[in-house]
């Protein structure tokens, strides 16, 4: 069952200029881009900066204005907000930032950051939300101390898990995740995302989980979009990503994941250089005439790729045969 469903999703930011201020263009920021997210997975958006990653995901918590397409919650479309409030959207839709430290409050006491969503959504004594705090506070391994002190009090890796308690204080459905390790040292990095896996078991949460990193999304998510320029260029399962990846910008983003074994370290730098080659070189075979990612076209019932039809059934049909010989 799904429990999002985003379709043609479209997000253009207006560009003003002159004396009179008029908008004379626009970004293109999200380009019609559609994809489902199941209850209870993880599904990842992986794109370089300035892909329209962060952009989507403040669309699907409501926090960006829509300029077309639709965003199915229930079968109601949340980009309306008459719906967000008779579904309780904002309740049952939270988001957790990269920016820890901007993203809480430095003049409110950890105690009143998190109890600030129950305060605007469920009506507690001062006894039991006292109660609700300290147990959320137990969930994501922090001490009872916590309660007094200030975010800069904290480390990185102890604030994202403030953010993740904040976040998970009503029991969300689903949780924005946008770059949320990216700022942490890799131990760290590891410890947040497992317990964001524990908590997601323990809570039965899905998670929309934003990266530039496929090397990190590997580890968190079964289904993954590959975002580029707006639009999105690959869709699949993660064995259809990290295993059969079809598009050039797909490649050049698993080329880029860092090789942690010394003796691979040649081998892998001299095929990262090739497939930049050919994504400098193929750029009119990958993209159109205005530089563009191609409609998605499904080379198998989990796998989409943006290309001509022809060529993204060439490239499926040279894939497996690779796969038959290995
Ligand atoms: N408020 C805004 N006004 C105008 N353009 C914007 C605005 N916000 C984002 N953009 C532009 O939209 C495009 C997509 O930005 P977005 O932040 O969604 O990308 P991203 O993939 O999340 O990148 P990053 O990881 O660097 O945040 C970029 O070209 C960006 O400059």
């Amino acid at each position: 069952m799904n429990i999002i469903e985003i379709k043609n999703l479209k997000v253009h930011y207006p560009i003003r200029s002159g004396f009179w201020n008029r908008i004379t263009d626009e970004v293109p920021a999200v380009d019609g881009i559609s994809f489902n997210i199941r209850a209870g997975e993880t599904y990842g958006l992986v794109g370089e900066s300035g892909s329209g990653k962060s952009t989507t995901g403040k669309s699907v918590v409501g926090l960006e204005k829509v300029t077309s397409g639709s965003i199915l919650y229930k079968g109601k479309d949340i980009t309306k907000k008459e719906n967000r409030r008779r579904l309780d959207y904002n309740r049952d839709v939270q988001m957790i930032f990269q920016d820890s430290l901007s993203s809480l409050n430095p003049r409110k006491r950890i105690e009143d950051i998190i109890a600030e969503p129950l305060r605007n959504f469920e009506h507690l004594s001062k006894e039991d939300e006292k109660l609700r705090v300290l147990q959320l506070l137990d969930i994501v391994g922090l001490d009872a101390d916590a309660l007094y002190k200030y975010p800069h009090q904290f480390s990185g890796g102890q604030r994202q898990r403030i953010g993740v308690a904040r976040a998970v204080a009503t029991h969300p459905k689903l949780i924005v995740a946008d770059e949320p390790v990216s700022a942490l040292d890799l131990s760290v990095q590891a410890q947040v995302l497992n317990f964001m896996k524990r908590i997601q078991r323990d809570f039965g949460i899905s998670y929309l989980f934003i990266s530039h990193d496929l090397g990190v999304v590997r580890h968190m998510c079964q289904n993954i979009a590959i975002m580029n320029r707006g639009r999105l260029v690959e869709i699949g399962t993660r064995d259809d990503i990290y295993n059969h990846p079809l598009h050039i910008y797909t490649k050049r983003l698993l080329a880029a994941i860092p090789e942690t074994n010394v003796d691979q370290r040649a081998a892998h730098r001299a095929s990262r250089l090739a497939v930049e080659q050919v994504y400098q070189d193929e750029q009119a075979t990958y993209y159109d005439h205005d530089g563009k990612a191609f409609p998605l076209v499904a080379v198998s019932p989990t796998h989409s790729v943006a290309l001509p039809e022809k060529l993204a059934q060439q490239l499926a049909q040279a894939e497996t045969k690779r796969e038959a010989q290995a």
